[in-house]
């Protein structure tokens, strides 16, 4: 039998990169994780264990950090083009770069220059890909975004058979962890207004949604990013539904009128769509 050797990459991945900046005694702070993958002339070293055309992934993560001194370290896409671009542009064995960063956020404390506390759980995320023919694509996004509506939620309608259980409702609460990524039509002038105007359309469009299903505020805030200001093509969504169950608190004579929920954690819904201008340009690898 025949075997051939089929799609491969190889990188660093999670690289731990924290990047000081200080402006006296006012410091700025980038805390990200950075994952390499390359792919290219590859057969031999899978075929006979030659490395010639390999570039170590220990020489990745030094790049990831050499090019945080030489280049600073502002906005993320940023950062993964320029490292997309030079593993592929001085490299002739490596063909295509995918760069892939995480960004842990931290809020400097009022009092000191050089204090911070972690904002919250959210995470910034981007996916960067670039190739030999110079095609580069970003996917930028954010990740474990928690929000709660304590009502404005509703859950009726939906297909009964011989297994449901679940009572329709017309007021839950609505909770969840957004995991939101998206492509601009054309490369935005700053990627970090981009973001935050992104971010906040799909707060508002959150809070501001009376919902009747999960999927219904899914589309409402792909809807909102995209009509929204920083030209956005095409948003995709994963979205844990949160449940919060009421508790049953007769037994004890009480009653519960969407006061007291038992939150579960598992097992969850997991609404996931995606929303698209009718005229997105093709996606290319942006999403591979
Ligand atoms: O918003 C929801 N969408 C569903 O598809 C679903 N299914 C379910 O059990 N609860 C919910 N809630």
């Amino acid at each position: 039998m025949q075997v051939v050797l089929g799609p491969n990459r190889y990188g660093k991945a999670e690289t731990r990169l924290v990047r000081v900046v200080r402006d006296g005694d006012v410091h700025h702070l980038k805390d990200v994780n950075v994952s390499t993958s390359l792919s290219g002339e590859m057969e031999q070293v899978h075929l006979t264990g030659d490395n010639a055309a390999v570039l170590p992934t220990d020489t990745q993560k030094n790049t990831v950090y050499a090019f945080a001194k030489k280049h600073g370290l502002r906005q993320i896409e940023d950062f993964a083009l320029l490292l997309a671009a030079h593993f592929v542009d001085t490299q002739p064995t490596i063909h295509h770069a995918r760069v892939e960063i995480e960004e842990y956020l931290w809020r400097r404390l009022p009092e000191r220059g050089h204090s911070f506390v972690r904002d919250g759980t959210e995470v910034r995320t981007c996916l960067v890909h670039h190739d030999r023919d110079g095609r580069s694509t970003v996917v930028s996004g954010l990740k474990d975004l928690v929000v709660l509506n304590s009502t404005g939620s509703e859950f009726h309608g939906f297909l009964q058979d011989g297994y449901t259980t679940l009572r329709p409702t017309t007021d839950r609460v609505l909770a969840t962890a957004v995991t939101a990524r998206w492509r601009h039509a054309r490369p935005p002038a700053d990627y970090g207004p981009s973001h935050a105007r992104v971010r906040q359309d799909l707060l508002d469009a959150f809070a501001g949604t009376h919902s009747l299903s999960l999927q219904q505020t899914l589309y409402a805030m792909g809807e909102r990013a995209l009509t929204g200001g920083p030209g956005l093509c095409e948003i995709r969504f994963a979205m844990p539904n949160r449940h919060h169950f009421l508790v049953d608190l007769a037994p004890f004579g009480l009653d519960n009128d969407n006061e007291v929920y038992y939150a579960a954690d598992r097992p969850y819904g997991l609404i996931e769509g995606s929303v698209l201008r009718e005229d997105a340009p093709d996606a290319g690898f942006a999403w591979e």
